[in-house]
């Protein structure tokens, strides 16, 4: 499949964009973190994303931080840059929802909050108004946002990948690392991901409460 030069400048010019935005939040800290968009028509067989080069300072925008890979996660253009470790995920998000971008974070409260449920599978969460976010609008809505474990070789957490996910919840947990989440363009990713983000905090300090904390 070949990839318009003005496609590509446009979706590295929207990761860029992207990337400054979170990096002023402190959610990509010691290099952690990353970021791609889907370019071109899709095919869950063959399809090409731009993504963040792996082991970056995101928090710096410079000409080496994005190249583009298909959906096995090889570069598709000769570049000595290296993809996200953890493109596998990425590729398998795409094909299994057809997303247009997926923004991966860590962050304290992702962390806090895989740990108290990662037992439990997934973090429950009821009738926040956020939730609408995730297009879910139910009076008092109750959902559950999956959390996968964190192994070490990312083919394993990405072979968990098609079972964990749930329909309209667009995104996963690794546990006591960091949250996915997509959407259908960036606009609706960074929407999805500072809803997590938000409901994550919400969960964690009203555990504490309940305990008195
Ligand atoms: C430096 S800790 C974070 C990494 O291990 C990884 O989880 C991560 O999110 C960033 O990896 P990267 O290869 O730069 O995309
Ligand atoms: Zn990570």
């Amino acid at each position: 499949m070949s990839i318009l030069l003005e496609e590509k400048q446009r979706a590295f010019a929207e990761l860029r964009d992207i990337k400054a935005n979170l990096a002023a939040r402190g959610w990509f800290p010691a290099t952690s973190g990353n970021l791609s968009v889907r370019v071109g028509s899709f095919d869950p067989e063959q399809f090409t994303f731009a993504i963040t080069s792996s082991g970056r300072d995101k928090s710096v925008q410079t000409p080496e931080d994005f190249l583009l890979v298909n959906e096995k996660g090889v570069a598709t253009e000769a570049t000595s840059l290296k993809p996200s470790a953890e493109t596998l995920i990425h590729s398998e998000i795409y094909r299994l929802t057809g997303a247009g971008a997926i923004f991966h974070v860590h962050t304290i409260f992702n962390n806090l909050i895989s740990e108290l449920y990662g037992e439990r599978k997934s973090i429950p969460v009821k009738g926040v108004e956020l939730i609408k976010a995730f297009n879910i609008w139910e009076e008092d809505a109750q959902i559950e946002i999956p959390v996968l474990p964190n192994y070490a070789e990312i083919p394993r957490i990405a072979a968990l990948v098609e079972d964990a996910i749930i329909p309209r919840i667009p995104g996963i947990v690794l546990r006591n690392h960091g949250i996915y989440a997509w959407g259908a363009n960036s606009f609706e990713a960074k929407r999805h991901l500072e809803a997590f983000e938000f409901l994550f905090e919400y969960v964690y300090r009203s555990h504490l409460l309940n305990k008195g904390l």
